[in-house]
């Protein structure tokens, strides 16, 4: 269903050298990540699994500049400062403001960052019609599905033309069959976009799926277990699930995982 973007420097470098992060709570002192490497290259789309609690959260927020390594450094690059490579993150809630409408929802990103009305509005049902709802424009949140509000979340983390999008368990709450075709559509807008593309996902099935190398975490403190480039295709789609080689990819990951004392 999609090819291999012909524009892979929209997207950044993602380094990671060295990372360790540990918090202070009451219990005392809990350490999440210790010296993770990991050197993700520019348009790329990276899995990220890793059993509950092992510190992939963190480590999204860690790239996203949304929290500091203690040790170790983060880079975010695209040959200028990491300031100018626009970040969107998506979580497994859509957190949609319920009072605005979809439209409105999906152009927010825009008007905090002082978009006029006309152009964020236009440029939101670009965005809209990309994920298949520009039917939707109209409607609040709560006249939507939760698969529905999963794809103007994207819409709404698209619209900023995002260099790098974070994806962290975003499709966990839906259903089998509304899941997999949300992975089909991100796949085919990584395809046309050509951002990187981190994902966090408790699924085996859904990382091989989707993701062109995949990289399994042990329990905390987190440690990479396996980083692996995966043997697939690059066009996929539901026939793929029954091909003996995608067997073979999961059967990787899932010992990596058992390896790891998930
Ligand atoms: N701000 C914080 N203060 C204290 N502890 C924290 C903080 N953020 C995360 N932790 C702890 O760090 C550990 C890793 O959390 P994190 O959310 O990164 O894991 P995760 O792998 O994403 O888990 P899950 O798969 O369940 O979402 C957990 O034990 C969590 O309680």
């Amino acid at each position: 269903m999609d090819q291999p973007s012909p524009s892979r420097e929209r997207g950044v470098r993602v380094q990671l050298s060295g990372v360790r992060r540990t918090f202070v709570g009451e219990a005392g002192e809990v350490e999440v990540l210790t010296g993770v490497d990991l050197d993700i290259d520019s348009g790329s789309f990276v899995a990220l699994l890793g059993p509950s609690g092992c510190g992939k959260s963190t480590l999204l927020r860690l790239v996203a500049a949304l929290d500091r390594p203690d040790g170790g450094s983060v880079s975010v690059t695209r040959g200028e400062p990491a300031s100018q490579a626009p970040i969107a993150f998506v979580f497994q809630d859509a957190h949609l403001l319920p009072w605005r409408t979809v439209l409105d929802n999906t152009a927010l990103p825009l008007e905090l960052t002082g978009v006029g009305l006309t152009e964020r509005r236009e440029a939101a049902r670009r965005e809209l019609s990309r994920v298949g709802l520009a039917d939707a424009e109209g409607r609040t949140p709560a006249e939507l599905s939760g698969g529905m509000r999963m794809r103007v979340s994207l819409a709404r983390a698209l619209v900023t033309r995002p260099r790098l999008l974070l994806l962290d368990e975003p499709f966990a709450a839906l259903d089998e069959l509304t899941r997999a075709r949300l992975d089909d559509q991100l796949r085919a807008l990584w395809s046309e976009l050509g951002m990187t593309v981190i994902f966090v996902t408790h699924s085996i099935l859904e990382a091989a799926y989707l993701a062109e190398r995949a990289v399994v975490l042990t329990p905390r403190p987190a440690q990479i277990v396996l980083d692996r480039t995966l043997a697939l295709p690059s066009r996929r789609d539901a026939s793929l699930r029954l091909e003996a080689s995608f067997a073979h990819e999961v059967r990787i990951l899932q010992e990596a995982l058992e390896r790891g004392g998930a």
